[in-house]
């Protein structure tokens, strides 16, 4: 059974943008539009306003995430992503886009669609100060313990092959 949406208001800072919406039920965000055209040169980043603001309630926070279209398509990513939009913020949405094709110029009309809104709960932590904290099988083991590293400059781990995700220390 799905949950009731959660209400949250928005105010519109460009009177002609359109809501934030979900392209389809289920869909985890709601798209956000650029109310500035831009064009972004390989390389470029750009800071692009959504034409709204947000009154979350206490508790959420909003999250933006790049399009996966815009990503495979053009290259384009969220320099911050996902970029957080606190409780508190009544700013306008901003959406911080980087072009990483290499060759391609892109550019964004008014009214693009350049990120989406994904809305969450959020914890809020009392940090407890402790000199030792408890063991766990982990340890300090991080940033690539596990193996499968991607190569560096076409070089690999030392068996000469390019990969991305195989776990070459298991075979
Ligand atoms: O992609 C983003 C990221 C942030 N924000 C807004 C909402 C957020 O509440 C505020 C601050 O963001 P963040 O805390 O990530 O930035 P900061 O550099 O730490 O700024 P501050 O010192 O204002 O917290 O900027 C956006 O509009 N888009
Ligand atoms: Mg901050």
């Amino acid at each position: 059974m799905s949950r009731e949406p959660v209400d949250v208001l928005i105010r519109r800072v460009d009177p002609s943008v359109p809501l934030p919406a979900y392209g389809h039920p289920g869909d985890a965000g709601a798209d956000l539009v650029t109310t500035e055209a831009a064009e972004l040169a390989p390389g470029e980043r750009a800071v692009l306003p959504t034409g709204v603001s947000i009154a979350l309630p206490d508790g959420y926070a909003a999250f933006v995430h790049p399009r996966s279209g815009l990503a495979a398509r053009c290259g384009v990513a969220l320099v911050n992503a996902p970029g957080t939009v606190d409780a508190g913020y009544r700013g306008e949405i901003k959406v911080i886009v980087v072009n990483l094709d290499p060759r391609e110029s892109v550019r964004f009309e008014r009214f693009d669609r350049v990120a989406q809104l994904i809305v969450q709960q959020v914890e809020k932590v009392r940090f407890h100060e402790v000199t030792q904290l408890p063991g766990s099988v982990r340890a300090d083991g991080g940033f690539g313990s596990t193996g499968g590293h991607a190569a560096v400059g076409g070089q690999s781990g030392g068996n000469g092959y390019a990969s991305v995700g195989a776990d070459r220390e298991g075979q």
